[in-house]
């Protein structure tokens, strides 16, 4: 029973999970509580991610996935409980510290978060102007090769406000890996997205992290999203991580809550509140 959060099953047989238990994960989440006023959205989530691996991240509206998401990046601190990455904790070293820290992080927000008053190839260009030394040169090989890889060679001089929603995804994708980051997060890269474009992006998901290794971690409500690209799901209840898993695992679970999420059934322990 998950109806008070009070049980976390890590599942994962292998060993990639077998050493996150060890505690030497790149993403450590240890009994993070988040309240927002009277409003508590994080109550003792604790988990640790797989590494090298796609996690996605599936739970109701509202329970929570985005605050946990900008828990991992620092950009919200617990009120208790520690958020660990790569080793330090985020919030017992400086600001400085934590924004070297963030830096090793790519970021995928719903939108893409591009600058409207750039074009695609000086967004993609931005992280690598902003934070390195780089030539104009070397910076023109690494943006075109990703452009490239998320289809968008041939709208580099386009503004974001000229683009689709899923090209926007794509370019923000492009700009999330060029500082090659160790960690890509995304939050709900399926939002607004038509089914084919869905699946597209899940397959270009897939593909990046074939080709640039890493830990991604996926936010999303789509079943259909955590089917393609997840090797692990969490699922996020009322501010815990109530399931750990690896994919073949999650869907085979018995679980009524998990298996009431999944299908989407109206009938079970998962109500409106
Ligand atoms: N900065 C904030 N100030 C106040 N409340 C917030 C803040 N950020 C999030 N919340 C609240 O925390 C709760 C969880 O929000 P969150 O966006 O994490 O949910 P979610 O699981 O990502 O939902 P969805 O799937 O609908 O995007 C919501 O009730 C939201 O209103």
């Amino acid at each position: 029973m998950y109806s008070d959060g009070s049980s976390t099953t890590h599942t994962g047989a292998s060993g990639v999970l077998e050493g996150s238990r060890r505690g030497d994960s790149t993403i450590q989440v240890n009994d993070v509580h988040k309240a927002f006023g009277a409003s508590k959205v994080l109550n003792g989530l604790t988990v640790e991610f797989a590494d090298d691996a796609i996690t996605t991240v599936l739970g109701p509206s509202g329970t929570g996935k985005s605050v946990l998401l900008k828990h991992i990046v620092g950009l919200l601190e617990p009120d208790a409980g520690a958020v660990r990455v790569f080793g330090q904790n985020l919030w017992r070293v400086s600001e400085t510290e934590r924004f070297a820290l963030r830096k090793r992080f790519g970021v995928l927000f719903q939108d893409g978060a591009l600058f409207g008053s750039m074009n695609l190839y000086d967004n993609v260009a931005f992280p690598l102007r902003k934070h390195t030394d780089k030539t104009e040169d070397e910076i023109r090989d690494i943006v075109m090769s990703h452009l490239k890889e998320v289809g968008l060679e041939q709208a580099l001089d386009k503004a974001p406000n000229e683009i689709s929603g899923g090209m926007r995804k794509r370019a923000g994708f492009a700009r999330a890996l060029v500082m090659r980051p160790d960690v890509v997060l995304f939050d709900e890269p399926d939002s607004g997205l038509d089914p084919v474009r869905t699946k597209l992006l899940s397959q270009l998901i897939l593909e990046m992290h074939r080709e640039h290794g890493g830990t991604y971690i996926v936010i999303t409500h789509d079943i259909p999203t955590a089917r393609t690209v997840s090797d692990y799901i969490g699922v996020l209840w009322k501010g815990r991580m109530v399931h750990y898993g690896t994919a073949d695992e999650t869907f085979g679970s018995e679980d009524p809550f998990v298996r009431q999420f999944l299908a989407g059934d109206a009938v079970g322990p998962l109500g409106m509140d």
